[in-house]
């Protein structure tokens, strides 16, 4: 893509993407590829704000050059440690040795323990100030979103914040880059998907961080992934403070585990009942085939969760199982949950849904249904009941 790409005045996206790579963190699945945002402003003093993972060194620094030519970079800031953002610091140190680092006291033990620098640092608190010439940046602290030196800068002078992982989502930016050259809502998804699975577990701390900056006159929001949002940075904001409270839409997403099809037969004939009630927005995942990142976006998204499985050497089936611990890990709150599934003697599925629904103190709906070798009459006539019983309250907590 066009390195010279020109956000505002002198700043300029010098993002790579990165379509090799699939698995983020080695875990989630990244179908459609991830860009690493990082952004340069060309002024009297040159700063680029957050790096390249290392895999992409050589390309970004190609970029750096084609727009600054012979002149050289006067002051990295950091926003953000992760490796995705950090992995070209050493490079570009080597290629510009006077370069500044700049971050808080946190980052600093973190540059020093991946990368071995020890020197070039320029310590800023909250709230100061850099003046590059034209622009000038003020350093926003917002810790344990989702590191502990996590924090967002301010262009003053263009009014773009630049906010690191924050409001950044999975996907390439294939040619499009702002959030008016985008399908919105493939990126809408990709990144609820992202906040999700990366950024959730801090929910707490990006209140904490919307806060902060609420008062500013965000005019772009340039994060380190996923598009910029120039032509409505308050649409992304909006979103941010929704999944943050928790807040979810009309839904009902159903989760089983199976091994030879009886608790997908009721998986199916619950989600049937569902829609016959009008709820449109049903899903139905097999957590053995559906990677745990998008249950876990969609489950975001939804108010209603089903759980089910089927007993297995005494537990909840594994694949569930790990849908489960991904679940608790979250931090997700406010979900209502219903629990189905089989066994065929002692049990062990539905009284391990069971345990996790009382730890995670969602609202239980209906009484948990638990068939034997396979569901029976009793079994379907319990499963019409929840799920006209969940269609009901979701009726009425989104009322047309
Ligand atoms: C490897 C294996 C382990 C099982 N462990 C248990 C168990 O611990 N307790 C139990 O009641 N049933 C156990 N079962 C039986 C299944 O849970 C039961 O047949 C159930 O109906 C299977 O549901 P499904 O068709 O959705 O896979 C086990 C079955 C298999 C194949």
């Amino acid at each position: 893509m066009e390195c010279r790409l020109n956000i505002k005045d002198k700043i300029h996206w010098i993002g790579v993407n990165d379509r090799e790579t699939t698995l983020f963190e080695n875990y989630w699945p990244l179908e459609k590829g991830v860009a690493y945002n990082s952004y340069i402003i060309n002024d009297d003093k040159v700063a680029i704000l957050d790096t390249v993972k290392f895999n992409k060194t050589t390309e970004y620094l190609e970029k750096i050059k084609e727009i600054i030519g012979d002149k050289p970079v006067d002051y990295l800031i950091v926003n953000h440690m992760e490796p995705d953002h950090s992995g070209s610091m050493l490079a570009l140190l080597s290629t510009y040795p006077e370069m500044k680092i700049v971050g808080n006291k946190k980052t600093f033990p973190f540059i020093e323990g991946f990368y071995g620098i020890t020197k070039n640092f320029y310590e800023v608190g909250d709230g100061d100030s850099l003046e590059l010439g034209h622009h000038k940046l003020t350093f926003h602290l917002t810790p344990m979103v989702h590191w502990p030196e996590t924090m967002m800068t301010y262009d003053e002078t263009s009014k773009v914040l630049f906010s690191m992982d924050a409001f950044g989502g999975f996907g390439s930016l294939d040619g499009g880059i702002f959030d008016d050259e985008i399908n919105y809502e493939f990126y809408e998804d990709e990144t609820r998907r992202y906040y999700s699975n990366i950024v959730a577990k801090y929910s707490p701390m990006v209140q904490r961080a919307l806060k902060k900056v609420g008062s500013l006159d965000i005019q772009i929001v340039a994060p380190t992934h996923g598009p910029v949002w120039r032509t409505n940075p308050g649409e992304i904001i909006s979103l941010y403070d929704k999944w943050s409270r928790f807040e979810a839409e009309e839904g009902v997403v159903i989760i089983y585990g199976s091994m030879y099809g009886n608790t997908a037969k009721m998986a199916d004939y619950l989600a049937r009942i569902i829609a016959e009630q009008g709820i449109k927005n049903v899903k139905v995942f097999d957590a053995s085939k559906t990677h745990t990142s998008y249950i876990l976006s969609d489950v975001w998204k939804y108010k209603s969760v089903v759980i089910g499985s089927c007993a297995y050497n005494t537990k909840v089936f594994s694949s569930v199982a790990t849908v489960l611990e991904k679940f608790r890990n979250s931090g997700l709150k406010d979900r209502y949950v219903s629990v189905f599934g089989n066994k065929s003697w002692s049990g062990g599925g539905v009284s391990g849904i069971d345990a996790f629904v009382e730890e995670i103190g969602w609202e239980k709906i209906g009484q948990s249904i638990e068939a034997t070798y396979s569901p029976k009459e009793a079994e379907f006539k319990a499963l019409q009941e929840l799920g006209k019983e969940i269609a009901a309250r979701l009726k009425t907590d989104y009322p047309e």
